[in-house]
């Protein structure tokens, strides 16, 4: 079954990214979806997931002071995996429509923070590159309490909180790859996500 994104719903996000440069939407992916992709990440967890790195390249390291979680790139062939990376696909389509964004592709991992991981604050285009476009965070945790951590602080320009998000199960974060650093604090328990990026392509570099 393919869930569609509703044409009101891509009015409210592309009006959002062109107000705030963000949103915080909690209805978009139905619960089916998280439920299978929540289970998919726990029979996985201790099979599939590496030690993130960062950088790109031959500059690629990991640098457990910066951030210590541990990841899995989603992948088109998963059934479970393309559920989400189809209702990703809309909202590109949508998007470009009403923006003229040129998103091209689209990548994405799970991400594993066990209890004290953190990724400190960063921006998500790489450096030497602009082509991550729009950076998309997804949380899987049921039942998060203020008290478990791991919350996402998103930052202006002038490094001021503009949000702190509870990573709870079904919201889904999306904001400019660019102009938002952003942290996500200890966590006191093990906390799940499916971080994401979207994409120009080099050609359209530069819009
Ligand atoms: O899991 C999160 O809240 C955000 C992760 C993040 O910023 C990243 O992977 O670039
Ligand atoms: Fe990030």
């Amino acid at each position: 079954m393919v869930s569609q994104v509703s044409e009101a719903m891509l009015d409210v996000i592309a009006d959002a990214l062109v107000d705030k440069g963000y949103i915080l939407l909690s209805d978009i992916i139905p619960d089916y979806v998280s439920l299978a992709l929540l289970e998919k990440m726990q029979v996985e967890q201790n099979i599939k997931f590496k030690k993130a790195a960062i950088g790109r390249g031959v500059e690629q390291q990991i640098n457990a002071n910066i951030r210590s979680d541990k990841i899995s790139w989603l992948d088109n062939q998963d059934h479970t995996d393309r559920e989400y990376l189809s209702i990703m696909d809309q909202l590109k389509e949508g998007l470009n429509r009403r923006l003229f964004m040129g998103l091209f592709d689209f990548e994405s991992h799970y991400a594993v923070y066990e209890p004290g991981a953190f990724y400190k604050k960063h921006v998500d285009a790489l450096h030497g590159s602009q082509n991550r476009i729009l950076s998309t965070v997804f949380f899987l945790n049921p039942d998060w309490q203020e008290c478990d951590g791991g919350e996402l602080v998103i930052y202006d320009e002038r490094d001021q909180a503009l949000a702190v998000v509870s990573p709870k199960m079904g919201t889904l974060v999306l904001f400019l790859s660019e102009r938002f650093p952003h942290e996500v604090c200890p966590t006191f328990k093990t906390r799940n996500s499916i971080a994401g990026w979207f994409r120009v392509s080099n050609a359209n570099h530069g819009f």
